[in-house]
């Protein structure tokens, strides 16, 4: 284990067993998964990898959990605001998990019939579900994100870095790559030269670097991680929710293409439905009668 590791080890326990350094909020467990724990705290929901034996890496059944613990997050109005991170202070989430990495994808576990299922990549649809989540997700990174790993936290709106966090894309010493969010994406975050270096090198960037490069929003000693990450958190949850999904909308609109502009689109026909013209149209259907939308102004 590399020194600065075994630092970060030993702060995290030192915190945790003296309590001088409090959780960023009283978590209670909202949800029981294999792979992942899933707790909620004032309006916040924090999904957490765990699997630390293996740098938290992802297999099938985690980003299935992934999924279905985001899919949660999103229908409780209760939260505004949701934690992506990793279990214990040596990794956010080191990627694919190679042990099970088939002849084409990663390979899910048996099913009750026996039968392992035909390898592919599960994480295509939880990128596509993380960029349409209407509420802001910040990745919580302590430790190494690397490989698919990084790609996660590049999907999360805001990055939060403690300060023994490290960052990297490995595809290519590992025989992978990832030309979807986790080029396209890192290039319009940091720069076409600086991405393609990650991309082409596979060298590893410390929390200082990223925070230069625009990789990530703030870094903080490791045993306030989370402390600051809630503080981030309870700022956004202070403002207006629906002007946050309407900029989260807005920001990825233009690179998501048709995709993008869809979810603005129909955020407009969310605010339209909620409009005397537009309930004037469903009433007249239910009424069976001619709608009248002559007293409605045609705007210059
Ligand atoms: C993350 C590390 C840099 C950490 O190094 P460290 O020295 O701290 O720890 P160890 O190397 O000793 O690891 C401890 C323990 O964990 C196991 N482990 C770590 N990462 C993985 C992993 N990804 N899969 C399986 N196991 C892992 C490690 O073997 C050790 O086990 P022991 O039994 O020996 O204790 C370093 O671990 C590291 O570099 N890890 C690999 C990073 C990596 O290459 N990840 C995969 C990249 S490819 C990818 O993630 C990917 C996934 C997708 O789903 C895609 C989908 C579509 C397109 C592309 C995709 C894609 O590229």
């Amino acid at each position: 284990m590399a020194a600065t590791d075994r630092q970060a080890r030993a702060a995290w326990a030192d915190a945790q067993a003296k309590r001088t350094i409090l959780p960023g909020a009283d978590w209670q467990a909202a949800a029981q998964y294999e792979d992942i724990r899933y707790e909620l705290a004032d309006g916040i929901a924090k999904i957490t990898i765990d699997r630390p034996e293996v740098r938290n890496a992802f297999r099938p059944k985690t980003v299935v959990e992934l999924a279905d613990a985001f899919e949660r997050a999103r229908e409780d109005p209760d939260v505004g605001v949701i934690i992506l991170t990793g279990e214990g202070p040596l990794a956010f989430c080191s990627g694919g998990d190679q042990r099970v990495r088939g002849e084409s994808g990663y390979v899910g576990q048996e099913d009750a019939a026996g039968r392992r299922g035909v390898g592919r990549f599960h994480v295509t649809d939880l990128h596509i579900q993380m960029r349409r989540l209407p509420k802001p997700i910040v990745a919580m990174v302590a430790g190494y994100a690397v490989g698919g790993g990084h790609v996660l936290h590049l999907l999360c709106d805001l990055t939060i870095a403690a300060d023994n966090a490290r960052f990297g894309q490995s595809g290519p010493r590992v025989g992978s790559f990832d030309g979807g969010y986790g080029a396209g994406l890192l290039a319009r975050t940091i720069g076409l030269k600086r991405a393609k270096e990650i991309w082409f090198l596979c060298r590893q960037y410390d929390a200082e670097q990223a925070l230069r490069m625009g990789l990530v929003n703030a870094v903080v000693p490791v045993e306030q991680l989370e402390i600051e990450t809630v503080r981030w958190c309870r700022e956004m949850l202070e403002l207006s929710p629906f002007a946050l999904r309407l900029l989260k909308a807005s920001f990825n609109a233009a690179d998501d293409g048709l995709a993008g502009i869809q979810q603005l689109a129909h955020d407009a026909n969310l605010l339209f439905y909620m409009s005397e013209e537009a309930q004037e149209g469903r009433d007249a259907y239910l009424e069976g009668r001619r709608p009248d939308f002559g007293r409605f102004p045609r705007r210059p």
